[in-house]
């Protein structure tokens, strides 16, 4: 698998890292690719015999695995990205999905594949990611019985819960680090505690971030339109990679300084970006702070053209991520009724449709990037056009304008185990719903204690 003058150099047991270098002891590069640093599940490159990458593109290289998984994988996004495709299903499907442009190899081993994918977190600055495996089953049709009993013995909750929180990383306000969680922290979670489980994904160490969990429902909606749409396919052990900021914009930060439980740090580092954006950034201590920040989003992400995105965009004055996060606690959650999100039991919370600013999208980070070069097409925009109106305008939830206007991302990956089909995909819908579920419990719950503070 490995160029021969690669090799792996094992950490001390308990480390799963393992570092490539080359014959004189460098760290080596695969054509300029490394493993990709914020992976948060799956098989990792140097560690199991497949892994995922990233290329200096920026763009994710998973490797091809042994089949049938791997060429079904192919198979997989080749006819979803046909370019002949024009089935209205799978062009839809089109949007859930990364992008995909092709398979790559290294010119020294042409034999080693990838499938050569968008990074769905590249425009984030500090993107919390987590993976979550759907369905009630996720072993395929044609597991063998050894590993049926692998994969339930692995977490026998699967068909009950119908999802499973593979790994996650969450950006922690207080520390500035990530808190990382493996999949046996998932594999913890029983039906009573899957909710907190959930929960810990959307608490940054200060607060509950509600509006990512509020745009990521929206999303989610969005994926579960599609499956009670379609009867083609069917999908076992793939996952839904959920993404918002964790860097909050620095309009955000009037509402953190107002909030009492914000300490020291989180305050010094509000009122620095405050600074440099507005125009005081030239200030030796605001750079000093932007100078750390730059090197710890290099270090968590290695999407470093996004990272210098960034810092031009603060030394101007521009915000790449200027969009508004309710850091104020005392925006309650806005829940509407069960049959909106198709969840199997909801409790009513109350709407609170003044809190959401809307956003100028001037000042969206896509709006710079030429998405064209890699892509062709234009998914992303098709995809949050989507169906708000039918699914969430008439009844009664809030307007695009205001989910549009949150950097959060929920894509469909991992399609080792997709087979043709001739009816729903009850295993995957039954978890989407449970998911949706667990995510209006959770607004519901902090719109309870949020009204218990204040009265
Ligand atoms: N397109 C992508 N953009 C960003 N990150 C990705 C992308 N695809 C995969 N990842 C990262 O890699 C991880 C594993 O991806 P994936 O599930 O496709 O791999 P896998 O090896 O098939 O997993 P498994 O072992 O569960 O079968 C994800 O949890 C995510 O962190
Ligand atoms: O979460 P873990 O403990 O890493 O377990 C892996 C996980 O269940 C993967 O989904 C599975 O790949 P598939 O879904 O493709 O079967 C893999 O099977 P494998 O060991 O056969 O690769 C398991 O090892």
């Amino acid at each position: 698998m490995m160029k021969s003058s690669v090799t792996l150099e094992e950490l001390p047991p308990g480390s799963d890292i393992v570092l490539l270098k080359d014959s004189s002891g460098h760290k080596a590069h695969l054509n300029g690719c490394v493993p990709l640093s914020h992976q948060v599940a799956g098989h990792k490159y140097g560690v199991d015999k497949v892994g995922i990458l990233q290329h200096p593109d920026g763009t994710v290289l998973k490797q091809v695995q042994p089949p049938p998984r791997g060429p079904r994988e192919v198979q997989f996004y080749n006819t979803v990205f046909a370019e002949d495709c024009s089935d209205p299903c799978l062009l839809d499907l089109q949007n859930h999905i990364p992008k995909y442009y092709g398979t790559w190899s290294s010119p020294d081993n042409p034999n080693d594949l990838y499938l050569k994918l968008e990074d769905v977190t590249s425009r984030f600055i500090r993107p919390c990611i987590m993976d979550v495996k759907l369905g009630q089953r996720s072993y395929d049709p044609f597991a063998s019985q050894e590993k049926r009993e692998q994969q339930i013995r692995k977490y026998p909750l699967m068909e009950e819960i119908g999802f499973l929180i593979l790994g996650m990383r969450i950006y922690n306000l207080q520390s500035g680090t990530f808190d990382s969680f493996n999949q046996h922290y998932g594999r913890s979670l029983v039906k009573d505690t899957v909710k907190d489980g959930l929960a810990k994904f959307f608490d940054n160490g200060v607060f509950l971030r509600k509006d990512a969990i509020w745009a990521s429902m929206h999303r989610v909606r969005q994926i579960l339109h599609w499956f009670t749409s379609q009867n083609q396919l069917a999908f076992y052990a793939s996952s839904l990679l959920f993404v918002y900021e964790g860097q909050p914009s620095s309009s955000s930060f009037p509402s953190l300084l107002r909030n009492p439980s914000v300490d020291d740090a989180v305050m010094k580092t509000a009122k620095l970006l405050l600074m440099s954006d507005s125009g005081q950034g030239q200030e030796e201590e605001a750079n000093q702070e932007g100078a750390r920040a730059e090197n710890e989003g290099a270090e968590h992400n290695n999407n470093t053209e996004e990272a210098t995105n960034y810092t031009n965009q603060r030394k101007t004055g521009y915000h790449l991520c200027g969009r508004d996060y309710h850091l104020n606690n005392s925006v309650d959650a806005q829940i509407t009724t069960t049959s909106e999100s198709g969840g199997l039991a909801s409790a009513p919370c109350e709407e609170d449709n003044t809190s959401q600013q809307t956003v100028d999208q001037k000042q969206s980070p896509n709006r710079n990037r030429d998405k064209s070069a890699l892509t062709g097409n234009d998914a992303e925009g098709e995809r949050k056009r989507s169906s708000w109106t039918e699914e969430e305008g008439l009844k009664g939830g809030r307007g695009p304008e205001n989910t549009e206007d949150l950097e959060v991302e929920v894509r469909m990956i991992d399609f080792a185990h997709v087979f043709p089909s001739d009816s729903h995909d009850h295993g995957y819908v039954y978890g989407l719903k449970h998911l949706l579920t667990v995510l209006e419990q959770i607004l519901c719950d902090a719109a309870q204690s949020s009204r218990s503070s204040t009265s």
